[in-house]
């Protein structure tokens, strides 16, 4: 089977790595959580077996990385045991909240896995507001993000969602924060994400002004780079390496989308915005795998276009 053709889109775009939601379940309850675009479906969660199959089959089709989110992944309490069962990839990471890091951390099987931690803000009243978290969770996704970087975890980044009059005034902080990490931990451990908000309806007020950051970093950036996903552009800031991933009304980022989505219901999801045109993977042989991931494949086409 030829990667380039099963795995290229009529947009040109070569799918190299699947995006797999866990589970719906989260413990927090964020302003502006998108629970990656799954808004529909049955509600019950894919077996371990069933995604260490999907993810097998597809590494024999081309797919080189998989990316595991939620909801709150590590709610699943057999995702060590899926990392442990996994395929040799490029890359194997994981988005989480970090509130469950520090206990699970210990379970996990050590396969260079990179690990994306959620982290808004540096004071605990606002992390409070903005993830609805009790007293004492802020802490402890602190002590989590140690914890992963003492084990080697790296590099770990830390996502930052930038929310108008709530955040946007901790960039620099953020930065001098992981410059700390990096002193501890070795350079380059630890990466900053800012990401502009995504607006599922109703919140669009609260969209930091992405733009406006972004081109103060460009002109103090030491070194400007651009990764092959959605053309994100990484800036070298006193050390620190601040990425930013700026969806909206960008047709250069979509342009440039090697994911597929699988939804926590096992289902192949075209676009993270559009909820229309979902593949249901019905029969789960190979060959049914490899045919619901080729009528996905056909169905994708760049949210913003040019
Ligand atoms: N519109 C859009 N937004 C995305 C896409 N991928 C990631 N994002 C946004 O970026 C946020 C953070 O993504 P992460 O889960 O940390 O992963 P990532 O940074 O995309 O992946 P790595 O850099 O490989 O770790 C998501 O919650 C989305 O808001 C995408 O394909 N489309
Ligand atoms: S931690 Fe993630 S999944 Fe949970 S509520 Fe926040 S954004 Fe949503
Ligand atoms: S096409 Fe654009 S909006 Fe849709 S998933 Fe890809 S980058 Fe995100």
């Amino acid at each position: 089977m030829n990667p380039s053709t099963i795995c290229r889109d009529r947009y040109g775009r070569r799918i190299r790595s699947l995006r797999i939601s866990l589970t719906r379940r989260c413990n927090l309850n964020c302003l502006y959580c998108h629970r990656e675009g799954e808004n529909s479906g049955c509600g019950r969660e894919m077996s371990g077996e069933m995604i260490v199959k999907i993810i097998e089959t597809l590494k024999r089709v081309g797919i080189e990385r998989v990316k595991f989110s939620g909801g709150e992944p590590f709610m699943r309490e057999d995702l060590p045991e899926i990392l442990a069962r996994l395929p040799d990839l490029q890359d194997i990471s994981v988005t989480t909240n970090g509130t469950l890091l520090e206990d699970v951390i210990p379970r996990l099987p050590h396969r260079r896995l990179r690990i994306n931690v959620s982290l808004d803000t540096l004071r605990e009243e606002r992390y409070m507001q903005i993830t609805g978290a009790g007293e004492g969770v802020f802490s402890s996704v602190l002590r989590g993000i140690d914890e992963a970087c003492k084990r080697g975890f790296l590099p770990l980044k830390l996502n930052f969602v930038l929310l108008k009059g709530i955040n946007d005034d901790e960039v620099e902080e953020m930065i001098s924060y992981v410059q700390q990490l990096n002193e501890r931990w070795g350079r380059g451990s630890v990466i900053l994400q800012l990401i502009e908000l995504l607006d599922f309806g109703g919140i669009e007020d609260l969209r930091g002004d992405m733009r406006a950051i972004e081109g103060e970093l460009m002109a103090r950036a030491d070194e400007i780079r651009c990764r092959e996903m959605h053309h994100r552009r990484k800036y070298l800031i006193d050390g620190v390496e601040v990425e930013v991933v700026r969806p909206m009304d960008n047709s250069e980022f979509c342009a440039n989308c090697n994911r597929l989505r699988v939804t926590s219901d096992g289902r192949f999801k075209p676009c993270l915005l559009r909820e229309d045109n979902l593949v249901e993977i019905r029969d789960m042989t190979e060959q049914g795998i490899i045919d619901a991931f080729k009528r996905a494949v056909a169905l994708r086409e760049p949210f913003f276009k040019g």
